[in-house]
């Protein structure tokens, strides 16, 4: 009797335990099958402290670390002291400790989007893999129909629009924009990872707060959008008035206003990448009620794309970005929900890799005005 009466008390804290350790491990998959409202870890539009912590940085978290309340951050030449925020916690399981993976004195290595110039062993799995990529073609091409360049109004495809070199460029370039901590992986609060690595140019976007700033969690500003960069987006939005208007439709800047960038935010998804659907929703009053767009550059890897009107993907049309597309939404799109259910693996030109060394996955820029 005594013994039963032990074991009972024990097991609501065994329980509560094995649920939250599973819960730390949830991530935009295995929310799915639990939570009707699986987007809402990357659904911007629901309150994200729920879900987020502060972005933790790469390589500026080695030497932060041992100094957990007062940081001194060195980068490019600049030093400053910053009171360290809360980050990487973890939540408390019932004894008051973090787990261990959890700690905030964790260090995270950089991420880098460009692996290092060992060239052949990338080359070599991407010669490999060919026969796996000329599949990949064959299921694109059975998805995306060449005549579905307007997905719907103001909604536009522009298939193989970035000229390789353009690719290459964008490529470096953010993979120099990123230096050794522009990328970050943010973190839910349960411990659970964002899928994917994120760096903002122009303005910094905060998941935690779902909004945008001058200043990056770290005390610095994010890098501004190049010109090159800022031309490319204006570019394609012409492009897509002079689709439009082969289409038949009349007033094509009228479904697709013009837009000058302030915001980039560059993803980063690795082969098992991924991002629910949510609305971009977070810039301002204005622009949203104008309709100015969200212009998507794809770059690298493959990606199975989803859009509909709510954030049931079983509703949701596809389509697949392949490297080189563009996806413009603005007008009576603006506010579409969309979303990367998959990246398909070793589907990247093979160019990418062999000039400028992209690491398997899947690089995508989007440009926005505040
Ligand atoms: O990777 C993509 O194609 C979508 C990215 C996206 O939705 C976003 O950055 O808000
Ligand atoms: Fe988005």
């Amino acid at each position: 009797m005594i013994l039963l009466i032990i074991l009972f008390k024990d097991m609501p804290s065994q329980i509560g335990r094995q649920q939250e350790s599973r819960s730390s491990q949830w991530d935009v998959e295995s929310s799915r099958s639990k939570n009707p409202h699986e987007m809402k870890i990357v659904d911007y539009s629901s309150d994200p402290r729920q879900h987020f912590q502060n972005a933790s940085r790469g390589k500026g978290m080695t030497s932060r670390a041992k100094i957990p309340d007062r940081w001194v951050i060195q980068q490019k030449g600049r030093t400053s002291v910053k009171m360290s925020p809360k980050r990487k916690m973890s939540p408390k399981r019932e004894d008051g400790q973090h787990s261990p993976e959890h700690t905030d004195t964790n260090t995270i290595p950089p991420f880098h989007i460009c692996v290092k110039q060992h060239g052949t062993a990338v080359l070599k799995s991407y010669l490999l893999l060919e026969s796996k990529a000329q599949k990949c073609r064959e299921i694109e091409r059975s998805i995306n129909d060449p005549r579905k360049t307007i997905l719907r109004p103001g909604m536009v495809l522009l298939k193989n629009y970035i000229s390789h070199a353009d690719q290459i460029k964008i490529i470096k370039t953010c993979e120099q924009l990123g230096g050794e901590d522009g990328f970050y992986q943010p973190v839910y609060n349960n411990g659970a990872k964002l899928r994917l690595h994120m760096m903002c140019l122009g303005k910094d976007w905060d998941p935690e707060q779902r909004s945008y700033g001058d200043i990056r969690s770290d005390g610095f500003k994010p890098p501004i959008i190049p010109a090159e960069l800022k031309e490319m987006v204006s570019d394609a939005i012409l492009a897509s008035h002079a689709k439009m208007r082969d289409l038949g439709v009349k007033n094509p800047h009228e479904a697709v206003p013009c837009m000058e960038p302030d915001i980039c935010i560059v993803k980063f998804y690795s082969n098992s990448g991924k991002l629910g659907l949510h609305q971009d929703r977070d810039e301002s009053a204005e622009s949203i009620g104008k309709g100015l767009p969200v212009v998507s550059f794809s770059i690298g890897n493959s990606a199975e794309f989803l859009y509909g009107d709510n954030r049931d993907p079983e509703q949701a049309k596809k389509v697949v970005l392949k490297s080189g597309d563009v996806v413009i939404y603005g007008g009576k799109s603006r506010l579409i929900f969309h979303g990367v259910p998959s990246i398909i693996p070793d589907s990247a030109p093979k160019f990418l890799a062999e000039e400028a060394n992209l690491r398997p996955g899947r690089l995508n820029l989007t440009f926005r005005k505040f």
